[in-house]
């Protein structure tokens, strides 16, 4: 089954959160396609973050390319909808995090976005299945969420697969649809290949990228292992 075009998305929670709109503005000249935007509430996750004013006010910085919201935060309704006017494009949530799933991602559509689910590296796939029709992006965390900078779980690649297989069979009962399928945690320019290999298309990299001295360099040989794989 022929994968979507690959998209590398950095993660702005490794960026220099002091000049924000202009790491945005780089790291997009640098190559990048998809701005990745973390949103932690001290609750669901032990970090805290930014909110809806971050992402409309790089909206109005003049950010026109894609906004990756992830939400790790409960419940998840009220921000969903504040994201969706805020200028988000995508919008992600851990299942568990919401009472009624199927609602949540039907409120991000009607909202005008685009909607996912996120799977933490011990959370089964399970709920995917009676909600493909709403789905737009599969995020599978390849870290426990709440931080960045952390390791590569390897379990991650044998659950790539199994939602490859899921999406795939799915699609090709339903031509035209688009379901991405993101890797989020640990990723470096010395496995992303073997991310792609497993099904990813679409790959979140923050201290990969923010950590190195030059983006552009790094999100070349990023798209170039992809592209290898
Ligand atoms: O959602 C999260 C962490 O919870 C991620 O998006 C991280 O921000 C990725 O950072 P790196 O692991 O690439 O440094
Ligand atoms: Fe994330």
């Amino acid at each position: 089954m022929a994968k979507l075009a690959p998209l590398i998305a950095p993660s702005i929670l490794s960026a220099d959160l002091a000049r924000l709109g202009e790491e945005v503005e780089n790291v997009l000249a640098a190559g990048a396609d998809i701005v990745h935007f973390d949103v932690m509430d001290n609750h669901y996750v032990p970090n805290l973050t930014f909110g809806p004013t971050i992402c409309e006010a790089l909206r109005k910085y003049g950010v026109t390319a894609p906004i990756d919201v992830h939400l790790m935060v409960e419940p998840v309704d009220e921000l969903a909808a504040m994201f969706a006017k805020a200028g988000a494009t995508y919008i992600t949530f851990h299942p568990e995090a919401t009472r009624h799933v199927d609602r949540s991602l039907q409120a991000i559509k009607a909202a005008g976005c685009k909607a996912g689910l996120v799977f933490n590296p011990a959370t089964p796939l399970d709920v995917l299945k009676y909600v493909m029709d709403k789905v737009d992006m599969v995020l599978l965390m390849s870290v426990n969420p709440g931080f960045g900078g952390q390791s590569f779980i390897p379990a991650a690649l044998t659950k790539l697969a199994e939602a490859r297989a899921l999406i795939d069979a799915y699609v090709a009962e339903h031509p035209g649809r688009e379901i991405r399928l993101e890797i989020d945690g640990g990723v470096k320019t010395d496995n992303i290949a073997a991310i792609a290999a497993a099904g990813a298309d679409t790959f979140v990299a923050g201290s990969a990228i923010f950590g190195a001295k030059d983006y552009a360099a790094t999100i070349s040989a990023m798209k170039a292992a992809i592209a290898a794989a």
